[in-house]
């Protein structure tokens, strides 16, 4: 589901040339993907002819069987496959011609958020946020001085994931789901206007998977900042995303309202034998 955008939050000035969605009163999409192909350097075609608008607020989940291009949409959209597009463009950044500042200004704009968290092990849950912020920390955050405003900000950001009381310890001694929660405040820290999570809950619990996505949900409705996500338990994207696409063989085979997704849907997308695993998560 597209979110109508109030009139208030719209851009104060209209743009000579208005998109066909923006006529309809849509926000602008953060991430506009048309025909995007990936074949990688051995000629394995990974993704055909991906298309999505991806807006602010939304909740887009991806589906599909192991080895399907989830992964490498989300690399075509950080600049890290190579790709041939019709359109591909990030916070308004055409990845398809950027310059390598071009796409350094674009990946700023992107909050990563990973299978398996990618802290920096031995430094504290807030040294970590803080790294989200780096890119405009100047020369002392490179040096771990971080500016105080930086420093409230992370601690802030942590009491909004639930983790304030540990802001001092150390990443490798919080359980999976709090790791996955300090990564979505470093996430923040850089003030993403797109989000991109990758298998975010694959390595978690069932209970914790239902937190994670319900704080990703939650960044979307009240930031505004859409999610991207790689999911492979329907049931999360049915209750967390507003719309899904499935892929199988680097091809959009469905794609819709997360409450379109059915059994007889989810039979059709991962076939019959996958249909319990798929829907249960086990
Ligand atoms: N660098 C690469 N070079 C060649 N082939 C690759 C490369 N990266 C991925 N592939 C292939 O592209 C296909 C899609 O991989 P991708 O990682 O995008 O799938 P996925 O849907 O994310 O899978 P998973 O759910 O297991 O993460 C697979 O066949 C994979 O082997």
């Amino acid at each position: 589901m597209s979110r109508r955008v109030p009139s208030t939050q719209r851009p104060a000035s209209t743009p000579a040339r208005r998109t066909a969605a923006e006529d309809l009163g849509l926000a602008p999409a953060v991430l506009a993907a048309k025909d995007v192909s990936v074949t990688y350097e051995d000629g394995h075609q990974a993704l055909s002819d991906f298309t999505l608008d991806v807006r602010p607020g939304e909740v887009v989940a991806l589906l599909g069987h192991s080895g399907s291009g989830k992964s490498t949409f989300m690399k075509a959209a950080t600049g890290l496959a190579p790709v041939t597009a019709t359109q591909l463009t990030v916070a308004g950044i055409d990845l398809t011609r950027a310059s390598g500042r071009e796409l350094r200004a674009a990946r700023a704009q992107i909050g990563f958020v990973f299978q398996h968290f990618n802290l920096v092990p031995q430094l504290s849950a807030l040294t970590n946020v803080l790294t989200g912020g780096l890119h405009d920390a100047g020369a002392l955050g490179s040096l771990g001085l971080f500016p105080r405003a930086h420093r409230e900000r992370a601690l802030s950001l942590l009491e909004r994931v639930g983790l304030a009381d540990k802001a001092k310890q150390r990443a490798d001694s919080l359980s999976g789901g709090q790791q996955q929660r300090v990564a979505i405040a470093r996430a923040l820290m850089q003030r993403p206007q797109l989000i991109l999570a990758d298998e975010p809950v694959a390595s978690l619990d069932p209970r914790l998977a239902g937190s994670v996505l319900s704080l990703l949900r939650e960044i979307a409705t009240e930031d505004g900042i859409p999610v991207v996500v790689s999911l492979h338990v329907v049931e999360l994207a049915r209750r967390y995303a507003d719309r899904f696409i499935a892929l199988d063989g680097g091809r959009i085979t469905r794609r819709g309202a997360a409450d379109s997704l059915t059994d007889a849907a989810v039979a059709d997308i991962y076939g019959p034998d996958m249909y319990s695993e798929a829907t249960s998560g086990h």
